[in-house]
């Protein structure tokens, strides 16, 4: 395997995810970015966002010498055969793709590259951007340059991302000639991993596709789950025997609180804006993102229909980070959940293992923030559970109920079983599943099997 010169522009979730990878692969890594706090953190061995298994990685392959990091592009870029653009590409106001940062980066290329160099897209792009950067780079080059342009989308998940990155599924590879796509070829050819070949434009659509099918599932099972609501169905047992069929399959049939995230409402709503550019209205996209929307208020609404007015009630909000395993809050439903409770009047209090501190930052003051479930459940009159962290799931129900004022329960991630939570005074409203009201019964069933406890202990006794 052929060692290569690799710079890359943007240390986020996808490049510094790419460089600690890359250089494992045996490479010398070297990556830019603009956030000087963020690089500190990163010479010092400390990665900045919480990623299982990453801070490992990059303490080794900082040693190994492999990995280094710099604020000057010149230094990153110069010595470089292959730069990864891995920006940030986030929604403008109209859902469009903001590229000022992807075209300042190839500014910087344009300045310092020179040869023959292979400039790879792994940042999510509009299709015909690759080809944009590569006249771009062309035409401001101030050395002689010979620019081979190669797409290749990132499809790593957040909390799993070196899993992902070193056991993807396929890795696809786009461009218009064979020079950029053969040296990236050789570069993953260690991974052993199925690789699509494609053109530049097709390359980009697949990574648009495969976020807006994946959105479309997760909408289809919300719908499916609030059609059983109504009729007394059991989403999960409807998802179960639909995932089963291997044309439908098992993954993202979790009906929940709508997606999340830095990428499904970006890319979605990117997908639309391309369409619509093209005189074509993506009529199903358009509901999927809709259907999304109505589907983060719901738990909300529900709480409204059961208590009337949320005003001066304690109210635990369980997870704020948009999944588990990850501390990123961008386009959590945590977020307009928590401003909704407050504007109602609500006392809240959230709780999160890890996004804590980032949570504090971005929610109202009025929300109190802790990493103790106890204390946010402590006399609460009732819990929104919207983060299925382990730690949620794990929190016993006996708890739940003993140490809530109320032991009221939306939970937007299903993550109790209905015959489980049947068993305590506690009650139950989650997605797709009947509620449970359970509060005066169970607590009267406890109060007399208690009675019967002491009568039988008097009779004894006496
Ligand atoms: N987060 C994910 O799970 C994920 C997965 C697949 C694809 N993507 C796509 O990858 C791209 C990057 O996403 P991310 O989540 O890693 O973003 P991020 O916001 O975490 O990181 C982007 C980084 O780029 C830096 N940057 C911006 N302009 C720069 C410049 N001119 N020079 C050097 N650095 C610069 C920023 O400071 C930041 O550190 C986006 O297009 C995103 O859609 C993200
Ligand atoms: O059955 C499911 C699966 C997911 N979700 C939600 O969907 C969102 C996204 O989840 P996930 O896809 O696991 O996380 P991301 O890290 O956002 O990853 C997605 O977005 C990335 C950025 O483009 C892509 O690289 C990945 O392939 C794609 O899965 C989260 O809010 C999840 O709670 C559900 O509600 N139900």
């Amino acid at each position: 395997m052929e060692k290569r010169a690799i710079a890359i522009i943007g240390t986020g979730y996808v490049g510094l995810v790419t460089a600690v990878s890359l250089a494992e692969l045996g490479h010398n890594v070297i990556c830019v970015d603009i956030d000087k706090n963020k690089l500190n953190l990163l010479m010092a061995g400390k990665s900045p966002i919480y990623e299982p298994g990453l801070e490992t990685l990059l303490v080794q392959n900082l040693k190994s010498g492999r990995l280094s990091f710099t604020w000057n592009h010149r230094q990153a870029i110069q010595n470089a055969d292959i730069i990864y653009l891995a920006v940030g590409t986030p929604s403008l106001q109209d859902g469009s793709v903001d590229l000022s940062y992807l075209m300042e980066a190839a500014k910087e290329i344009s300045l310092s590259a020179h040869d023959e160099i292979v400039v790879v897209t792994k940042s999510t792009v509009p299709v015909g951007t690759s080809e944009i950067v590569k006249k771009f780079i062309e035409k401001h080059a101030v050395q002689p340059i010979n620019v081979h342009v190669v797409s290749n989308p990132e499809f790593l998940r957040e909390g799993q991302a070196l899993q992902d990155t070193f056991h993807a599924d396929r890795i696809v590879i786009g461009a218009d000639d064979d020079v950029g796509a053969k040296i990236l070829m050789e570069l993953y050819e260690p991974l052993h991993l199925n690789i699509i070949r494609t053109d530049l434009r097709s390359a980009e659509l697949i990574k648009y596709a495969s976020n807006a099918f994946l959105a479309t599932k997760i909408s289809f099972i919300n719908e499916i789950a609030n059609i059983c609501e109504r009729l007394n169905a059991n989403i999960e047992d409807v998802a179960r025997g639909m995932g089963s069929d291997s044309r439908i399959g098992t993954q993202f049939l979790k009906a929940g609180i709508g997606y999340g995230g830095s990428c499904f409402p970006k890319d979605t709503n990117a997908l639309m804006q391309i369409a619509g550019n093209l005189s074509h209205q993506f009529e199903l996209l358009e509901a999927v993102i809709h259907v999304n929307n109505r589907q983060q208020s719901l738990l909300f609404e529900k709480a409204k229909t059961r208590f009337a007015k949320l005003k001066h009630l304690k109210i635990a909000l369980l997870g704020l980070s948009f999944k588990p395993n990850t501390d990123d809050l961008r386009e959590s439903p945590a977020l307009p959940l928590a401003n909704k409770l407050i504007q109602d009047g609500a006392k809240v209090i959230a709780f999160d293992p890890v996004a804590y501190e980032k949570g504090r930052k971005l929610l109202p003051d009025e929300v109190k923030v802790t990493d103790d479930i106890r204390h946010a459940l402590q006399e609460a009159d009732l819990a929104f559970i919207v983060t299925d962290w382990d730690v949620i799931k794990d929190f016993p129900l006996a708890l739940y109920e003993k140490l809530m004022k109320r032991p009221v329960i939306f939970d937007g991630r299903n993550c109790f079983a209905l015959s489980e939570v049947s068993q305590y005074a506690i009650e139950y409203h989650s997605i797709g599943r009947q509620s449970i009201y359970r509060l005066k019964e169970v607590s009267l069933k406890r109060q007399t099997m208690k009675q019967k406890t002491v009568s039988s202990i008097n009779f004894l006794t006496t």
